[in-house]
């Protein structure tokens, strides 16, 4: 059915539905799909679902000239400690891919894979089922659901090495290289939600003092080493780059850390001196502030007391903006007018495969359902129903 007390807004006079070119891809509209994990990926292997998710994927990239970042894919085993959630490392995993690609690019829109590593939010019954190395950049004790039940399993944090860092920063690169080799249009690093890089950039959880801790500089060299070494295994204008500098999911400091917007403010100029060498990322990727947790209901935890805007004075190329934005077309509408960014949209994105029409328009939309985000099965996935398809069936 359609969300009743939402009224939606048409979009359509706005620069989000204006062309744009986002380094050598063409989009008709900047309406994003961005990652988001769906953990409908079989296990053991961490292989796409390659019965659904080609499907999901062309469902969702049907109007020609549109962006899709994928659901966070992994780099490597020991990065992949989600049963459910899909990699990139093996030639089973590959083959999957090129079927997704495929459908994508017979849309003629664009996929962007988004490469994530879990770090100090693994799985803890995974952890101690394949005996992985539970990585931090310091194994400072974290509460929240996560800390109790790695205690319960006894597990206790690995501080990174230099080599293991080293091996990480690979990982990410020969990552990459393979799925832009498989066809896909470029790759995000995922620098947020708590993930492996994320904790290296926060104080809360980097304590290091050698030279990947103890300050702005160099609390942010993991995080650009990754960056440096997928840009010289694809080329700088496959490489986005995304970051969630308000964000407290995985127990991260969000706004409540003085330095916070200092610490983004160095990474984002280290990205913007690369790109003025012409050698830079093509876009930064942004987790809206109101959005502290992704798994939050919509207004829950909001923070309000910041926004990206310091990024606008600090990186000059393509920004995208991810955060409970479907339902404020008035914020979207705000947004907009900047020339160079792109709006995201995750949960609606999921219940309306044809969200850029339903926005461009203010058509009414599917409700979601939070039960099947993250559930092994076509329900949720591949079964939301188009705009025409719903009003057929009596969606009122
Ligand atoms: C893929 O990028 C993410 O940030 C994924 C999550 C977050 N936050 C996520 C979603 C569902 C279950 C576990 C992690």
């Amino acid at each position: 059915s359609f969300i009743k007390e939402f009224k939606p807004i048409a979009l359509e006079d706005t620069k989000l539905f204006k062309p744009i070119k986002v380094s050598d891809t063409n989009l008709s509209h900047r309406v994003v799909l961005p990652p988001l994990t769906r953990m409908r990926a079989s296990f053991p292997g961490n292989v796409p679902n390659e019965e659904w998710a080609p499907e999901y994927y062309d469902q969702r990239s049907k109007r020609p000239g549109s962006m899709i970042i994928t659901e966070g894919t992994f780099i490597s085993p020991q990065a992949a400690v989600y049963d459910n959630a899909q990699g990139v490392w093996s030639d089973k995993q590959i083959a999957v891919w090129k079927k997704i690609f495929k459908r994508v690019r017979n849309n003629k829109s664009y996929i962007w894979p988004q490469l994530w590593a879990l770090g100090r939010q693994a799985d803890a019954v995974a952890l101690k089922r394949d005996g992985l190395r539970f990585d931090s950049p310091s194994g400072i004790d974290f509460g929240g659901k996560y800390g109790e039940l790695y205690k319960k399993y006894g597990l206790s944090q690995h501080i990174l090495t230099k080599e293991e860092i080293k091996q990480y920063v690979e990982e990410f690169s020969t990552a990459a290289k393979k799925i832009i080799d498989a066809g896909a249009d470029g790759i995000e690093i995922h620098a947020a939600n708590g993930f492996l890089l994320n904790p290296f950039l926060d104080p809360i959880s980097n304590k290091r003092t050698n030279e990947y801790g103890g300050s702005i500089e160099n609390r942010s060299r993991f995080t650009l080493e990754v960056v440096d070494a997928v840009i010289a295994a694809v080329g700088h204008t496959k490489v986005g780059i995304r970051f969630s500098a308000f964000g407290t999911h995985g127990t991260m400091s969000g706004g409540s850390e003085p330095l916070i917007i200092a610490q983004y403010s160095h990474v984002i100029g280290e990205l913007e001196k690369r790109a003025k060498e012409g050698n830079g990322v093509v876009y930064i990727h942004l987790m809206e502030p109101r959005v502290t947790n992704p798994f939050l209901l919509e207004g829950e935890g909001e923070y309000l007391d910041d926004t990206n805007d310091f990024a606008y004075s600090i990186w000059t190329g393509i920004i995208i903006r991810a955060g409970n934005l479907a339902l404020h077309p008035e914020i979207s509408r705000e947004l907009s007018k900047d020339e160079r960014t792109l709006l995201a949209f995750v949960r609606l994105y999921i219940s309306n495969p044809d969200l850029p029409d339903r926005l461009e328009k203010g058509l009414p939309l599917n409700k979601y359902n939070r039960e099947t985000f993250y559930h092994m099965g076509a329900e949720g996935y591949i079964e939301y129903l188009r705009y025409n398809q719903a009003i057929k069936i009596g969606y009122n």
